[in-house]
């Protein structure tokens, strides 16, 4: 029932700044928003006297907010932001909502917020306002169910706006979109030890957590410590160490805990031995029978339980999912400087780049790289796994050519802390996974395959040059014995 008395007409929208026509509708008058894709679209409860506030996240829609208000004649915005824990997006709302908001408006009051949701924020502070903005949700078909919820706990006016449509190609009809809305789960939606082991109990799999460990001596005992802590639910049946050939105390911290601590180089010796992540992830195969194998990076400062019951949550409670991979915040250290970055840059530089020209079906996945990952055995003993840290997106891009993309699945497990590489480590790490890309995409031949990451340093008015070799060893399991095949 539309309450009349508060559809005064709109103000009178001037031409908006940035010359985008704008088109007003009730919410109950969407149904052909298609037809204005290239529109500013506001829908609205109608226009009310009195204080007004914006809840912003950041983007297009977001910014098409601030260009509706100051349209309608306000000269003063307050805009309300939950703190994001990803740098990216915060970035983003820097960018799409403060800049602009500084030259829209003669005064910007800007509240940065931790409520745990938008929901809980209106809560919070509705009660002050007579109108509320919010920028649109990416899909058309979330505006009414979104206004919905908010109504739940707002009596005011509710605005959304919507950007032009012209720069998104998320729609119903995108199919990356809609595996990202069913296939991203929060680990939150699996936390329940009871309801987990419960369904363990009915599958009756066993799941064996396997623990990399490369000279993680700082950080490995309280991965291992929380990881038994997940064991005594009944949820892991096997928790195991893999290590590098560490010259720190990671073994001996991994041995006080009673777990059993291999060194990958010393499994399978008839196979030999091959330095590097991939392997240690390639060897686990052999120390467990688990129906489903997950790994969890042992430099991660900020581990917890959900880190395990998030990423299998899936495979236990959905029989169409078989491989899982973390997602998280990833604020990261520079530990020579201490400095402060985000953190996945070799993803951010080469990964999702060249997911997005080459391989696209995987780019809803927000941390391709990540090294927390669950599958099940089989479909592991079907992959073939280099031996060093392209192994991440070798399985990744195995999973969904041998499943389907339905058959994978993200988990956000909160933020990661972890230790990381200076430029230099990044960058061999970017070569060896560039060198499984162009492997795995067929770009790289036996003829035409570089192995060298040649360095070319100017100092002092001298040039240096080093060079290392980086040859791509690719393990795969075969019946009888494991075979490696050095191309
Ligand atoms: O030869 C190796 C290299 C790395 N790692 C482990 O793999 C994880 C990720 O490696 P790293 O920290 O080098 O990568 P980053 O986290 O910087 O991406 C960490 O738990 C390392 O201890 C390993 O087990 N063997
Ligand atoms: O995501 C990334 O860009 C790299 C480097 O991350 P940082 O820039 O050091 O946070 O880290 C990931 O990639 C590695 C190679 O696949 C994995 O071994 C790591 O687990 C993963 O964190």
């Amino acid at each position: 029932m539309k309450d009349d008395s508060v559809r005064t007409v709109w103000p009178l929208v001037s031409q908006p700044t940035s010359g985008t026509p704008v088109i007003i509708k009730a919410f109950d008058e969407i149904d052909d928003l298609e037809e204005h894709r290239d529109r500013i679209v506001v829908v609205t409860d109608g226009w009310r006297h009195g204080p007004v506030a914006a809840i912003l996240r950041g983007g297009l829609s977001a910014r098409a907010v601030l260009e509706v208000l100051a349209n309608s004649g306000q000269r003063d915005v307050k805009i309300f932001h939950i703190e994001e824990k990803i740098s990216q997006l915060e970035d983003i709302f820097l960018s799409s909502v403060v800049t602009p908001a500084h030259t829209l408006f003669d005064s910007v009051t800007i509240n940065w917020r931790r409520d745990p949701s938008i929901y809980e924020l209106v809560k919070n502070i509705g009660g002050e306002y007579e109108m509320l903005f919010f920028g649109a949700p990416l899909a058309t078909s979330e505006i009414v169910p979104f206004y919905r919820h908010i109504k739940e706990v707002y009596h005011g006016s509710v605005t959304i706006v919507r950007a032009p449509m012209v720069d998104f190609d998320f729609d119903e009809g995108d199919e990356i979109y809609r595996w990202v809305r069913e296939r991203t789960f929060e680990s939150s939606d699996f936390s329940l030890p009871a309801v987990l082991s419960n369904y363990k109990k009915k599958l009756g799999v066993k799941v064996a957590v396997i623990l990399p460990s490369l000279n993680e001596e700082k950080t490995v005992g309280n991965v291992i410590k929380t990881a038994l802590e997940v064991k005594a639910l009944g949820i892991i049946d096997d928790v195991i160490l893999i290590d590098s050939a560490s010259t720190d105390a990671t073994v001996e911290i991994g041995r006080s805990f009673g777990i059993p601590v291999f060194q990958h180089a010393e499994i399978a010796p008839e196979l030999g031995a091959y330095a590097g992540k991939g392997e240690a992830m390639f060897k686990s195969a052999f120390v467990t029978e688990a129906d489903i194998m997950a790994w969890v990076d042992t430099d991660i400062e900020s581990i917890t339980p959900r880190f395990f019951y998030g990423l299998f949550g899936p495979l236990l409670t959905n029989a169409s999912i078989r491989f899982a991979k973390g997602y998280f915040a990833r604020p990261v250290r520079i530990e020579a400087s201490g400095l402060e970055l985000g953190g996945g840059r070799v993803t951010e530089l080469l990964a999702r780049p060249w997911i997005n020209m080459f391989l696209p079906e995987l780019s809803g996945y927000i941390q391709p790289l990540a090294g927390t990952v669950a599958i099940y055995r089989e479909d592991l003993l079907r992959m073939k796994i280099p031996v060093n840290y392209g192994v991440e997106i070798a399985m990744l891009i195995q999973a969904v050519n041998n499943g389907g993309l339905w058959s994978t699945c993200q988990v956000n497990l909160g933020e990661v802390v972890h230790k990381s590489k200076d430029i230099t480590g990044l960058s061999e790490m970017s070569f060896q996974i560039m060198q499984v890309l162009a492997e795995m995409c067929n770009f790289s031949t036996k003829e035409n395959r570089q192995n060298i990451l040649r360095r070319v340093y100017s100092a002092h008015g001298h040039i240096e040059l080093g060079s290392k070799r980086f040859q791509t060893v690719w393990r795969d399991y075969t019946e009888d014995i494991c075979r490696a095949r050095i191309r």
